[in-house]
């Protein structure tokens, strides 16, 4: 892989690590865009531009449009506190697909300058909400009258808007998996209306470098929708202008290594997760049973409901319910909580984020366990088989409010109430 210009050769290391873990599915996807880039390509392998091919589509015009469509690049910076003039550049380091891989991730404040005008945008709406379906509707409208913006949304939302009004014919879809794969080549933002549900499910959309998530607050929490929708054109006016502070999520790979298949992973790709991966007992009566192993080493066997493997934006998820620690989310490592543990002594653990973690189920379990992935798509583990996890390449970069520690500390006091207690007076409590 070729180094971007600007990339210290640490970065560039890491882009080939990242691009060493890829699987076989990505790298077959990337094969296949490399096939249709090759002919726009500058003579050192990089596309400065690239022009999209999207597939069938309905009508000569949307093909002339897709055509017109070029991915915005945009640059990072790395901001470190601390120094004279109490903010300085750390580093800079342009993405010229737009496309941010494991080399993107630091614990420093992350600030994203579009090198060239987002032109398409992915709407992605939690179901079932008549309020949402009137806010996407007015939104869409917006981006492309004022913004002249390309939208993409799921099928079901096209055919919301198309019972709405045929003013809507000029929204693109997709039609089966295939294009799914493709759409971080074609999507350089993406805005979801919901609660952090939709944010999950956004990210599941993307199995390999995910565009960067503007998430409007239409849930009960809100720990990653940070903007309210009441303004969103304030707010889209100015992520589309930039620069924006943004949080690079950590996401973890989970792969399913059935006895029968002696070690082969079950699913080419692996299972991407950006809150967590659980192993449980399921409907079983029975303790859970699980030999855990970090980097091969047997770490402990837990007896209870279950574990929590966590990256830290999952931190104040289901492992905080199970007593895991809240983790700011740009800091690198894995959660390695237990699940209403048999024994006094099991405290929770956060390991680096370099390591692979094993979870088996022993030939002698009672019972089959259970993993799912962000509360979703449940796995059975027989007795033998085993879940192995680690670290992601693909970060997902999420929008921020403010920066990404203010909006982690207005998440927690708003969202759980964190530390909210009376204070001391002599004239009596006082609310704070
Ligand atoms: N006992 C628990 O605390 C428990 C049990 C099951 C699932 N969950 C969580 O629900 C998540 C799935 O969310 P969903 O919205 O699809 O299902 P859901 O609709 O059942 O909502 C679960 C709740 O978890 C909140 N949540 C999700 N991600 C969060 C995060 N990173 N930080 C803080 N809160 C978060 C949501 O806002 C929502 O209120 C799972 O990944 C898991 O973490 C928690
Ligand atoms: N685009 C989508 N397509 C299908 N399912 C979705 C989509 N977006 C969200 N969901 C699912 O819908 C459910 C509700 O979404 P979400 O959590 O965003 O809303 P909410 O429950 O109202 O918010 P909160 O959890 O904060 O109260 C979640 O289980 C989520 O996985």
């Amino acid at each position: 892989m070729t180094c971007i210009t600007g990339k210290s050769p640490g970065e560039c290391n890491g882009d080939i690590n990242a691009q060493q873990m890829e699987n076989s599915t990505n790298q077959t996807m990337l094969r296949n865009e490399a096939n249709e880039q090759s002919e726009n390509c500058c003579t050192n392998g990089l596309c400065s531009h690239e022009i999209l091919h999207d597939g069938e589509t309905d009508s000569h015009a949307k093909a002339v449009q897709n055509k017109m469509m070029r991915k915005a690049s945009f640059k990072l910076s790395w901001w470190c506190k601390g120094d004279i003039s109490d903010q300085h550049k750390h580093d800079i380091v342009s993405f010229e697909r737009g496309n941010i891989t494991a080399a993107g991730r630091s614990s420093k404040q992350i600030s994203l300058k579009w090198e060239s005008n987002p032109q398409t945008v992915l709407v992605m709406t939690k179901p079932n909400s008549t309020s949402v379906q009137i806010l996407c509707a007015d939104m869409i409208r917006w981006m492309k009258e004022h913004k002249k913006l390309n939208i993409y949304v799921e099928p079901r939302v096209m055919g919301e808007l198309l019972s709405e009004s045929s003013y809507f014919n000029f929204v693109q879809t997709w039609k089966d998996e295939k294009e799914i794969l493709s759409l971080h080549t074609k999507v350089d933002l993406v805005v979801t209306l919901g609660g952090d549900g939709t944010v999950l499910w956004a990210a599941s959309m993307f199995k390999g470098p995910v565009p960067p998530i503007v998430s409007f607050s239409l849930g009960s929490l809100g720990f990653m929708t940070p903007f309210h929708s009441e303004q969103y054109r304030d707010c889209l006016d100015s992520i589309l202008k930039g620069p924006i502070s943004i949080t690079l999520r950590h996401r973890m790979q989970c792969h399913v290594i059935r006895d029968a298949a002696k070690n082969e992973y079950e699913t080419e790709e692996p299972i991407l997760v950006l809150n967590e991966v659980t192993i449980d007992r399921g409907i079983s009566s029975f303790l859970a049973n699980l030999e855990c192993y970090c980097d091969n080493s047997f770490v402990t066997r837990v007896q209870g409901d279950g574990l929590i493997l966590s990256t830290t934006s999952g931190s104040t998820a289901y492992s905080l319910g199970a007593g895991g620690s809240m983790v700011h989310p740009q800091v690198p490592g894995i959660l390695f909580t237990p699940i209403c543990p048999h024994s006094l002594s099991f405290r929770p653990l956060i390991l680096p984020e370099h390591v692979t973690i094993r979870v088996q189920v022993p030939f002698n379990s009672r019972s089959p366990a259970w993993a799912s992935f962000d509360g979703k798509d449940r796995k059975q583990l027989a007795a033998g088989d085993a879940l192995v996890c680690s670290m992601a390449p693909w970060p997902v970069p999420t929008a921020c409010q403010i920066d990404s520690t203010n909006d982690f500390l207005r998440s927690i006091q708003d969202g759980l109430h964190w530390n909210l207690r009376k204070t001391q007076s002599v004239e009596g409590p006082r609310d704070l």
